[in-house]
């Protein structure tokens, strides 16, 4: 705790609250994630530690770095220290195109779109270890840093909560990237997450959710209908083919990360900027 001063608090997660620190050592800035873990279960606890140390092994330049952990027993909390990404979230972006009416170029939701599915491949495909699975992929956790490039945020947090633990009821906002097998309480699968950055795409270019809907029940019954509306006519064909395919309602429709990355656009614009 000492080594770092908070500066202010940005924000509520879904499990607890964010706040911009100063690493006193350099001044660098950081934010660090607040969680309590006094009201979990020992298997819970477990699954906490175990999640974090997944954390810290995912090093990659589209995945929101993990730098420290602080455990304050008195408190019984654990703060996660990560980067500060200083270009905001995505939902922030798409909030300031919809109210300047300017849609984002058809360039710039490729390289998103790019470096989405390069951090995804990075977890998806991790060589040591388990391969984690991102579950709650949306505008609000995709970061941007100082260049505009995408940082993928709360990675696993979201399966810290996990179904069953106290945290995952308390916060639930509309779950508008709700899969399709989700709502039929199938099992998570990587292909759950290809669908979510579908949605996120698709918002991206939109500027509006794929599936709106005033009640969850409406909500899953839209996601189900299969109906995705072209999104606006300055955009091509082949970005719209690559969405409505990460949102095949068949999951094995789907492509695969590794499928994503032998799309052109997809290829041409990582293999420029390794
Ligand atoms: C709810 N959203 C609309 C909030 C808008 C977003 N504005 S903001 O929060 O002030 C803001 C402005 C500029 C840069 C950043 N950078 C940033 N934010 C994180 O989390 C934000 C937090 C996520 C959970 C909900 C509350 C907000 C990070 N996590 C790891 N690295 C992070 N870097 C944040």
């Amino acid at each position: 705790m000492d080594n770092y001063e908070k500066i202010q608090e940005i924000g509520k997660g879904s499990f607890g609250s964010v706040s911009k620190i100063k690493r006193k050592a350099d001044g660098k800035v950081l934010v660090w994630k607040e969680l309590n873990y006094g009201k979990m279960s020992d298997k819970e606890k477990q699954q906490l530690v175990s999640e974090v140390n997944i954390l810290r092994e995912l090093k990659h330049p589209n995945i929101v770095r993990y730098y420290d952990r602080i455990i304050d027993k008195d408190q019984a909390k654990i703060y996660i220290v990560m980067e500060y990404c200083e270009g905001g979230d995505m939902a922030a972006l798409i909030k300031k195109h919809k109210r300047d009416k300017e849609f984002v170029s058809e360039e710039k939701i490729w390289k998103i779109l790019a470096q989405i599915v390069s951090g995804l491949y990075s977890c998806h495909r991790k060589k040591e270890g388990n391969r984690i699975l991102h579950r709650d992929l949306k505008p609000g956790n995709v970061f941007f840093d100082s260049s505009g490039n995408v940082r993928i945020g709360d990675f696993g947090l979201s399966r810290m909560m996990g179904e069953e633990s106290v945290y995952a009821q308390t916060h639930v906002g509309t779950p508008y990237y709700m899969s399709p097998e989700q709502i039929s309480d199938q099992k998570y699968n990587e292909k759950s997450d290809i669908w979510s950055a579908g949605c996120v795409i698709y918002e991206l270019s939109a500027l509006r959710a794929p599936f709106e809907a005033t009640n969850q029940i409406q909500l899953a019954m839209k996601i189900k209908s299969g109906k995705i509306e072209r999104i606006p006519t300055q955009y091509s064909d082949e970005l719209f083919k690559v969405i409505q395919s990460m949102m095949s309602l068949e999951k094995d429709q789907r492509p695969s990360v590794d499928d994503l990355m032998t799309i052109p656009k997809i290829s041409h614009f990582l293999k420029e900027n390794q």
